[in-house]
C-alpha cells in the first residue's frame, strides 16, 4: 500500500512534528512517523535518509521532514536520487515548490517558522499540483543532471572497489 505522507524530524523539529501528526489525524491524512521519537538529540541525516528513501521509492507519495531550520534536512535529502525537496517558510513558496518544482519533501525548521505557519505551509503544500508545461521541461533538466552525476557516482564506486 502506498503510504500518502512519511514524516521525520530531529530532536529540534520534534514538537512541530507532533503537531502536524495531530492535524493529519484530524484531516484523515495517512501518514507513517520515521522519528525520532523525544527531544532527546538526533542526527537530522540519521531521519532524513530512510524518508527520502521511502519517497523515492515510491513507497510514500511525499515526504515532509523538519529540523531546526529546514537546512540540515533538505540537504540531506537532496543526496537521494529522486528526490525533490524544498525548504520553505511560507506558503507562496510552498505551493510553488508544487507547482513549479514538483517537489516531493517538504522541510521546515521548527526554530525559525511559528507553528500555526508551519501547519498551513503543509496544507497548502499538499493541496498544490504540478502544472506540468515549461516546468516539465525544467525537472526533466534536474532529472539530467541528477542521472549525470549520479552514473559517474556509481562509475566512481566501481573504480575504488578495484583498487
Ligand atoms: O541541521 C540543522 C541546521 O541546519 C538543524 O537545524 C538541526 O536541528 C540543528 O543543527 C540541531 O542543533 P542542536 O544545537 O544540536 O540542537
Amino acid at each position: 500500500m502506498t503510504v500518502q505522507i512519511a514524516i521525520g524530524s530531529d530532536h529540534a523539529g520534534y514538537n512541530l512534528k507532533e503537531l502536524i501528526k495531530e492535524q493529519f489525524k484530524g484531516e484523515g491524512v495517512s501518514f507513517v512517523d520515521f522519528g525520532t521519537n523525544s527531544t532527546e538529540a538526533v542526527d537530522y541525516p540519521d531521519i532524513a535518509r530512510p524518508v527520502a528513501e521511502s519517497v523515492a521509492r515510491g513507497e510514500s507519495r511525499f515526504g515532509i521532514l523538519i529540523c531546526g531550520t529546514g537546512i540540515g534536512m533538505v540537504i540531506a535529502a537532496n543526496k537521494v536520487p529522486g528526490v525533490r525537496a524544498a525548504l520553505c517558510h511560507d506558503v507562496f513558496t510552498a505551493r510553488a515548490a508544487r507547482e513549479h518544482n514538483d517537489a516531493n519533501v517538504l522541510t521546515l525548521g521548527e526554530r525559525v517558522t511559528e507553528a500555526g505557519l508551519a501547519c498551513e505551509i503543509v496544507r497548502a503544500w499538499l493541496q498544490a499540483a504540478f502544472q506540468g508545461g515549461r516546468h516539465e521541461r525544467r525537472v526533466n533538466k534536474i532529472r539530467s543532471i541528477e542521472e549525470e552525476f549520479c552514473g559517474r557516482c556509481l562509475q566512481k564506486r566501481e573504480d575504488s572497489a578495484v583498487d
